[in-house]
């Protein structure tokens, strides 16, 4: 029998995040021939009690599983050679703080399956945090908002126990008749939407959105086409965009005089066109106010993300003409929340989440012995660099 390991994370400042909760534990272990054992660990936000209540081993060391799941990357120092890891490990960009890390996965003989590279076929992933994300991320944006006009007043999300409370505290809301623009595709996208329409924030296409001022909040949500054009072609096809993102311009410009929050969950990496440019916040027609980066790429699809916040403290201010760092709630400045581990502020919906998407799509295929999705997903087998990942060759020392 298969013994799947959950362990403790190591990462500091601690992730309370977990792959599967203590119900979906006892319902594996009911219903498919594997058994689960569980790390001790005094910070996760299902306790080592949950566990035990639902009947499911929990030991300080996992040396004996077969398959060991985390979430984020596993310190140097607790990775068990010759072990079968799921993770989130941040090297397929070949980032330069986990290089050491990829290293010693090459030095111990690991098999790392990186949750990141589960996709389908056209490249979706599998599975993600991405809409409790989402969540808490259009929760703060809107947050911010009130608190720089004092037009409504929001609580913060980890102050509440779970998603079905937070719901609760927006029974009442009355917001003034702000315009929001959403932007991406995927389940952060969905996450911002779920806010929007819990809110009462109603729906508007992109054209109404630029031609007229409404009476009551409205949000618009861009994606695709909607936000990008082929710079020669003015079309849009998703597989071109995918492949070639370089070719394209980004059309947010059009919308920049008409929002007031940007709540913002596109997919973007280097090649990809920015929404504006810093300079676009020196003009006069500069309306937006807010800015949720729930993308979170610092320097990245929203510019003016400086980087560097915490769940603690996630909104700073940016001064529109010299793009420095402010405190928030400035005039002349613009808000922007940015942090990149909101789904924190709601762990256990966030895990029960991730959970659910792990047994759907990966549990029957890893215990019968692998899957294509599994094999494009493994960066190291055995301590090898697989062929899919031999681009990182030099970043892992070989
Ligand atoms: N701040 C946080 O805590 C947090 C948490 C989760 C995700 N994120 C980030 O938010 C962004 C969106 O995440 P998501 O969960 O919505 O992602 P997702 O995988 O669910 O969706 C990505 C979307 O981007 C589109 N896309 C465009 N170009 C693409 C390309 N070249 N390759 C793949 N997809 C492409 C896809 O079609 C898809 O609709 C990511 O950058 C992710 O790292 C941030």
């Amino acid at each position: 029998m298969v013994t799947i390991g959950l362990i403790k994370e190591g990462k500091i400042p601690a992730d309370n995040r977990v792959a599967l909760t203590p119900a979906q534990c006892r319902w594996i272990q009911q219903n498919k021939s594997i058994s689960v054992v569980v790390q001790r660990s005094p910070t996760r936000c299902y306790t080592d009690d949950e566990y035990i209540k639902a009947g499911i081993e929990v030991k300080d060391d996992v040396d004996e599983c077969d398959i060991l799941f985390g979430i984020k990357e596993v310190p140097v120092d607790m990775l068990i050679a010759g072990k079968t890891y799921f993770f989130f490990s941040h090297t397929r960009k070949l980032q330069s703080y986990n290089q050491k890390l990829l290293q010693a996965i090459i030095k111990k003989e690991i098999t790392l399956i990186d949750y990141e590279c589960l996709e389908h076929e056209d490249g979706t992933r599998l599975i993600g945090f991405g809409f409790f994300a989402g969540v808490v991320g259009a929760h703060n944006g809107m947050m911010a908002y009130g608190n720089r006009t004092g037009a409504f007043s929001l609580n913060r999300v980890y102050k509440k126990k779970n998603f079905q409370e937070l719901i609760h505290t927006y029974f009442g809301l009355k917001l003034p008749n702000i315009k929001v623009a959403v932007t991406g595709s995927g389940r952060v996208a969905h996450g911002i939407l779920e806010i929007m329409n819990l809110m009462e924030i109603h729906e508007t296409d992109p054209d109404e959105f630029k031609s007229t001022e409404f009476t009551y909040p409205v949000y618009v949500h861009l994606k695709g086409a909607d936000l990008y054009v082929n710079k020669l072609t003015g079309t849009y096809t998703r597989k071109e965009f995918h492949e070639h993102p370089e070719y394209y311009r980004c059309l947010f410009s059009n919308y920049i005089a008409d929002t007031d929050i940007l709540l913002n969950g596109v997919y973007w990496y280097d090649k990809v066109p920015r929404l504006f440019e810093m300079d676009d916040m020196k003009k006069p027609d500069f309306r937006i106010q807010t800015i949720a980066d729930i993308s979170d790429d610092k320097l990245g699809s929203v510019p003016c993300n400086l980087g560097e916040n915490t769940m603690e403290d996630p909104v700073y201010g940016v001064d529109k003409i010299s793009g420095a760092r402010t405190a928030p709630y400035l005039h002349g400045s613009v808000d922007v929340m940015a942090v990149g581990n909101l789904p924190n502020e709601l762990p256990r919906d966030a895990s029960r989440y991730f959970g659910e998407q792990l047994i759907k799509f990966i549990l029957d295929d890893l215990i019968s012995g692998g899957s294509k999705i599994i094999e494009d997903a493994t960066i190291t087998n055995c301590g090898k660099l697989t062929d899919n990942f031999s681009y990182m060759k030099a970043y892992a020392g070989l």
